[in-house]
């Protein structure tokens, strides 16, 4: 039986970590679909793309307000779908035939993996079952799409994030069942293109990991762009000729929405279940998480596992930086660096845009943390009038007893960029006032939102 120095299961991030470090290494990758994981095929980058084109086709409509007459003529579904994956899928080939053919210490196994026994796997690939062992393992298995028990719903052919992107056509109305990041990024793409959006939320806000405050605001502007239906369960699908219809049950009883396309987008769930973990030892969480400790090593010394496997956050620069450390602690077993979660931005890219990064006001209070805060409108800044911005804000969280930041919501154009001198700050331990005062901010840029959110603070 072959016998490698190291396996890596899932060439999302996990592909990331060979660098000519291990090069005489003897490896092996293992990979059940499209080379290059979640992100690059199904993922953040397809998503931003279509969301900057959404962007744009969604300009014209926001002009008349400033007095510019534009129209949107039409989307050309097909074409900005293939200029999209005429990017994407060589890419996808490219990391494979580079693994596959350019690397001599490495071995691909294509297909479906899953452990027989202590650090013993076995792939089913096109030329039958490929058995071996290996001294240390890399699980970066990633997450799936969760389709909810709802009657029907396996018949009627439903969409997740793995397939929309795709479609033939452009559908004339969508049903979104979900109300977090996916929904709401798809829901923007889809109604810039002219897609009739309802949107099933099965909480009271959109979007509610958010700060109360952001996920309210974001809620009532949804509100005015698609069809959402609050506190709403579905309970059962059933497709007649081109339709589905979703039947919901809600506050007001039960009630029926229907679309040409049903996309269903309520979380995502890890890979572990697929890995048969419980063979050589790996322990997951109740959510099916793989333990990890500080230095991503699981219970079994030599496996580490990474990313949406074992990550509570499901965010690639959250997978990112764990496969930078897995990459040091293999080759440094005996030196292992730690993981840094201390203070963990995201970005949803729907319309209006929203960032964030560490405690919302809900988690303050629940925690008891002693808190103050301030809010800044773009309404309040230069470029916020020239945007004629009447919606957006910063809200800032600090320490009062040192003034450093506790966490960040930004709603509104730019979110995730305006978001990042934050995350500095936080991350370096840079107090509110020395940020404000201490630095030149350029006038009349949007980063002038930071600066009076941080100056409105209630400091000394
Ligand atoms: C629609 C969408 C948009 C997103 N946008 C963003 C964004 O803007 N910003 C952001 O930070 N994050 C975003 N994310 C999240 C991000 O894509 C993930 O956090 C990240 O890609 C996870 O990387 P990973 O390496 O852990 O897993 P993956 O990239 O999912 O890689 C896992 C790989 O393992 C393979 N695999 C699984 N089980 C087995 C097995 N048993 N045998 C063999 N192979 C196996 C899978 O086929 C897969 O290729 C988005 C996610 C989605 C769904
Ligand atoms: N911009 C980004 O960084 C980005 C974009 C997309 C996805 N992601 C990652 O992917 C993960 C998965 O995204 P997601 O949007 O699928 O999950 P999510 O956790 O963001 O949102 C899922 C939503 O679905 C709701 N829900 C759950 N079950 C439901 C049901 N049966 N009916 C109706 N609603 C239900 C939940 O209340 C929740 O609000 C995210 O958590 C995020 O980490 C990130």
């Amino acid at each position: 039986m072959r016998h490698f120095d190291l396996v890596i299961i899932g060439t999302g991030s996990g592909n990331s970590i060979l660098d000519p470090r291990f090069d005489d290494w003897d490896v092996a990758i293992v990979e059940k679909g499209v080379f290059g994981g979640t992100c690059v095929n199904v993922g953040c980058i397809p998503t931003k793309m279509y969301v900057h084109t959404a962007d744009l086709a969604a300009a014209p409509a926001a002009g008349a307000r400033l007095g510019v007459d534009a129209e949107l003529r039409g989307v050309r579904w097909p074409e900005v779908r293939d200029r999209i994956f005429g990017r994407i899928d060589p890419i996808a080939e490219g990391g494979r035939r580079y693994r596959a053919e350019d690397c001599p210490n490495v071995t691909v196994y294509e297909g479906l993996g899953r452990f027989v026994g202590p650090k013993r796997f076995a792939v089913t690939t096109a030329e039958g079952e490929q058995v071996f062992t290996a001294d240390r393992f890399v699980l970066a298995a990633g997450g799936r799409p969760v389709v909810p028990d709802v009657d029907g719903i396996e018949r009627v052919g439903y969409h997740t994030n793995e397939d929309v992107m795709r479609l033939a056509e452009l559908p004339p109305r969508m049903v979104i069942l979900g109300s977090g990041f996916v929904a709401t990024e798809f829901a923007h793409v889809f109604s810039s293109f002219g897609v009739d959006v309802t949107l099933v939320a099965r909480s009271d806000v959109l979007l509610r990991g958010e700060d109360e405050e952001v996920a309210a605001r974001f809620t009532e502007l949804a509100e005015r762009r698609w069809d959402v239906r609050r506190n709403r369960k579905a309970v059962r699908a059933e497709r007649h000729g081109d339709v589905t219809r979703l039947h919901l049950e809600g506050p007001a009883g039960a009630e029926v929405v229907e679309g040409e396309a049903l996309l269903v987008a309520v979380g995502r769930r890890p890979n572990s279940d697929l890995l048969n973990l419980a063979a050589t030892g790996v322990g997951t969480h109740p959510d099916g998480r793989v333990v990890v400790d500080c230095h991503q090593r699981t219970e079994v010394d030599g496996i580490y596992a990474l990313g949406d496997l074992s990550s509570p956050y499901q965010l690639k620069h959250v997978a990112n930086h764990e496969a930078r450390v897995v990459q040091h602690n293999l080759l440094h077993p005996n030196a292992p660096v730690s993981t840094d979660h201390r203070f963990v931005p995201h970005a949803v890219f729907s319309s209006p845009q929203v960032a964030s990064v560490g405690l919302t006001e809900q988690q303050a209070r629940a925690r008891g943390v002693r808190y103050v805060t301030a809010t800044h409108e773009y309404a309040g800044i230069a470029y916020g009038w020239a945007m004629e911005d009447t919606t957006g804000f910063c809200k800032l969280l600090a320490d009062p007893a040192d003034g450093r930041l506790l966490g960040a919501h930004i709603i509104g154009p730019q979110a995730p960029t305006l978001i990042q001198p934050l995350v500095q700050a936080m991350h370096f331990g840079l107090d509110a006032s020395t940020m404000a005062r201490g630095q030149y901010w350029i006038h009349p840029a949007m980063p002038e939102l930071v600066e009076n959110a941080l100056l409105n603070l209630p400091l000394n």
